[in-house]
């Protein structure tokens, strides 16, 4: 099996989630809480109340497990789309593959990655909702003292199974999405590149960024479910499950809802994922 494209997938992620990471937890502050009047409210508070530490809360975890996460899914995007197309990356140039793999082959690195990404996702999720201040000598301490702390606290309350609370929500937001991630990707490449030539860097991250916003539009509905399951539980329950979340907060909240954070999302997409196509591709090239 074929190892570059999970090396490539591995470094690219890390770029890209460093850059993101402050677009992310303004996101989820705003999915989550109902304290802040929009997205510059949000940045000032965070701003003001936190420094500009409060914009990294949460950021180690993700960046340890990025190296599981991006590998897994462009190492199998890739690898499934040989076993369906009998080309190899090298080859795929001359040799395109049709958009029904391309999309099948995304979906099943999403449905895998997701497996992967959640419980260090629920992780993050939980960090970055602690709207405390970081070590502030006299104040009482924050629920979590930090990833570690986090997930052994979360595995002695709740068990293995806690640390997959909105895992389902999370595969469900993934599968589909990711599908729709590497499809936009390929067909704006294939758009503004002669055949047979590779795209130049330009349009790399064009398309790479497009594809973030597609993908993250797409799957900002879920997103939001998601990371509401995951703060689920934290006092007590309040969902039965995917769907009753749903019910309840389009209920409480109207339709709106489910488009909460979808502009930050967007806003955070287009430089992470133009970042991780750009780096993707110079590596696999620079390998051959
Ligand atoms: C499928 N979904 C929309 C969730 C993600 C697509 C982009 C993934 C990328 N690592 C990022 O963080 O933007």
């Amino acid at each position: 099996m074929p190892v570059e494209e999970f090396v490539a997938g591995w470094i690219s992620g890390a770029l890209g989630l460093v850059l993101g990471h402050p677009f992310d937890t303004v996101k989820v502050r705003l999915q989550t809480q109902t304290t802040y009047r929009g997205i510059v409210d949000c940045m000032v508070k965070i701003y003001r109340h936190e420094s500009l530490l409060g914009f990294f809360k949460g950021m180690s975890f993700p960046i340890a497990s990025i190296a599981v996460v991006n590998s897994v899914l462009f190492g199998v995007y890739s690898n499934t789309l040989l076993v369906l197309t009998a080309t190899s990356h090298q080859e795929r140039r001359a040799q395109p593959p049709s958009y029904t793999h391309i999309f099948l082959a995304g979906c099943t690195g999403g449905f895998l990655q997701a497996y992967c990404l959640a419980p260090f996702d629920l992780i993050k999720v939980r960090l970055q909702n602690q709207t405390e201040p970081m070590a502030q000598p006299g104040s009482p301490p924050p629920q979590y003292r930090g990833p570690v702390h986090c997930a052994a606290s979360i595995f002695r309350e709740e068990g293995y199974r806690g640390l997959f609370r909105g895992a389902w929500a999370l595969m469900l937001r993934d599968t589909p999405t990711m599908g729709v991630y590497f499809i936009t990707y390929e067909g704006l490449c294939r758009q503004y590149t002669p055949e047979g030539q590779n795209p130049s860097s330009a349009t790399v991250l064009v398309a790479g960024g497009f594809a973030g916003i597609a993908s993250w539009v797409a799957a900002t509905p879920l997103d939001v479910i998601k990371s509401r399951m995951q703060m689920d539980g934290l006092r007590r329950r309040v969902y039965q499950g995917v769907l009753d979340c749903m019910v309840s907060s389009v209920r409480q909240e109207g339709l709106g809802v489910f488009f909460r954070g979808v502009t930050i999302n967007s806003a955070r997409a287009f430089p992470v994922n133009a970042v991780t196509f750009l780096s993707y591709e110079y590596l696999l090239r620079l390998w051959g």
